[in-house]
């Protein structure tokens, strides 16, 4: 469904993305790990282009996607989350989810209201997540966990076929961490294909189908959760570590 082909990003000197080749099979949950540095970030912000790649490509459901605008990519169903919540200030819950799911450029942004139909989808996403009791909460005074959420439901808003998470469980507590990763298998039950880079290898583990694994800006292995947890370059390129003790 996603492919990624001799992708490069490059600052300066610096080759975070570098020959990076890799797909997502539809209907999947796949996983971009890797050391800190290791560029899964960069890639994420090449594919949903976020930043120019300096060279290759990415290829949605066969359509070159690495030349369109952002706002281009969420219309051809390919949505995704920040590290660091989007929240906007002095916004609610519900007014944040349809704000940030204004996906047609500036002149969507300009938008005076909210419509009484933007309000039922998101109301209808929000009840989905279980967070409806959140929806007129200042976006600001959420925990991190519900700030995941916030930015999910957003997410949701532009009916995306793929969706890309970027470390949904940073600083997300235990109990709320269960939650979102029963919505991700949920929504993925319902056909969402899902790209996600996480530190927390455990829940990588057991929630992924395929896990690529990326050190210095280079795919070093590809494969299910079992291959990968055996596999001495990626060992090598965690040295031991948290790997060893997700399994
Ligand atoms: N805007 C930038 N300017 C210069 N160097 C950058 C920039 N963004 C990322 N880098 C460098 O590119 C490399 C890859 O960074 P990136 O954030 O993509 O890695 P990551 O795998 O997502 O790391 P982490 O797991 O720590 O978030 C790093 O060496 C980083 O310092």
């Amino acid at each position: 469904m996603l492919e990624i082909k001799g992708l490069c990003k490059y600052f300066g000197g610096i080759k975070a993305v570098d020959d990076c080749n890799f797909g997502v099979e539809r209907g999947s949950i796949t996983a971009l790990i890797g050391p800190n540095g290791a560029g899964k970030t960069t890639a994420f912000n090449c594919i949903s282009r976020t930043a120019m790649p300096t060279k290759g490509s990415v290829w949605l459901d066969g359509e070159r996607i690495d030349k369109l605008r952002p706002h281009q990519i969420t219309q051809r169903g390919l949505s995704r989350t920040f590290q660091i919540s989007r929240n906007l200030a002095d916004m609610t819950v519900l007014e944040n989810v349809i704000c940030q799911s204004r996906i047609g450029g500036w002149r969507d942004l300009m938008k005076p209201a909210m419509s009484s139909d933007e309000i039922d989808k998101a109301m209808g996403i929000l009840d989905f997540l279980g967070i409806t009791r959140i929806a007129y909460e200042d976006g600001s005074n959420l925990s991190y966990g519900q700030k995941k959420l916030m930015d999910l439901a957003a997410l949701l808003m532009s009916d995306p076929k793929i969706i890309l998470l970027d470390e949904p469980a940073g600083g997300v507590n235990p109990t709320l961490l269960e939650e979102i990763v029963g919505h991700i298998r949920k929504l993925n039950d319902q056909g969402l294909t899902v790209l996600i880079v996480e530190h927390n290898m455990e829940l990588i583990m057991r929630l992924s189908h395929r896990i690529v694994v990326m050190a210095q800006g280079r795919v070093i292995a590809n494969g299910a959760p079992a291959e990968i947890r055996e596999n001495p370059a990626v060992l090598d390129a965690y040295l031991g570590g948290v790997l060893e003790e997700a399994v």
